[in-house]
């Protein structure tokens, strides 16, 4: 696919330009040490109160995880996640933070997902960007469009492994509690970016909670 032909590139690039400048007036955010993504991490973004109560949400609505893509790889994702109330002022706190911090319209984010991972529990390498070629396209399209930058804030360090690995530039994030991680899914250009394939290893010793907000070129519906 030439770079032009992209679904919603001219958006994801305009949102990647707004996002980089805001961050880059901000002295609590690092970026990670790799130009091939936009890969930043902020530590002590949510007080260990507020992890406290996310964790308890998430065990109030944690299922089996699911794939986009609708198919049942048993062993890809092995964690259990659940959207979180919308309602909750804990994830509406949460969700301002990050309104604010990026510039992004709250409305353009799906919503907020709980996922927790209990030993041996992981979620294999993937990107969070959609392929424009599959079934599930057709769908997603309609529904806000591609998405444009993930926000994932860790609610609890993890004894032993549950690293947040970005194999393709050896990367490895190991969770701290309250710290928010925040990439960019597209290239400066809007194209989806590869080097943005992560994946969460397994939990060896504990228990990991994380909270995830995939956000969307267009609002969300
Ligand atoms: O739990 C992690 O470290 C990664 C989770 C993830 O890849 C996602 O929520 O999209
Ligand atoms: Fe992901």
């Amino acid at each position: 696919m030439t770079i032009a032909a992209h679904p919603d590139r001219k958006a994801l690039a305009r949102i990647g330009a707004s996002v980089r400048e805001r961050l880059a007036g901000e002295t609590c955010v690092r970026r990670l040490p790799d130009e091939r993504a936009e890969i930043y991490a902020i530590d002590d973004f949510l007080p260990v109160l507020a992890c406290i109560h996310l964790m308890a949400a998430i065990d109030a609505v944690a299922c089996p995880s699911s794939l986009i893509d609708g198919t049942d790889w048993p062993d890809y994702r092995t964690s259990f996640s659940g959207d979180l109330d919308a309602m909750d002022t804990c994830v509406q706190d949460l969700e301002t933070r990050i309104s604010i911090l990026t510039g992004i319209a709250s409305a353009c984010g799906e919503s907020a997902q709980g996922q927790r991972y209990q030993c041996g529990q992981y979620f294999r390498e993937h990107c969070d960007w959609f392929d424009t070629d599959s079934r599930y396209w057709r769908r997603e399209r309609h529904c806000g469009g591609q998405r444009s930058w993930t926000a994932m804030v860790y609610l609890n360090a993890v004894d032993e492994g549950g690293l947040t690995d970005f194999p393709r530039m050896e990367l490895s994030i190991p969770p701290r509690s309250g710290t928010l991680l925040l990439w960019n899914n597209a290239q400066p250009c809007g194209a989806p970016n590869p080097w943005t394939l992560h994946a969460a290893r397994p939990v060896v010793r504990g228990v990991k909670y994380v909270v995830t907000k995939w956000f969307r070129a267009r609002t969300w519906q």
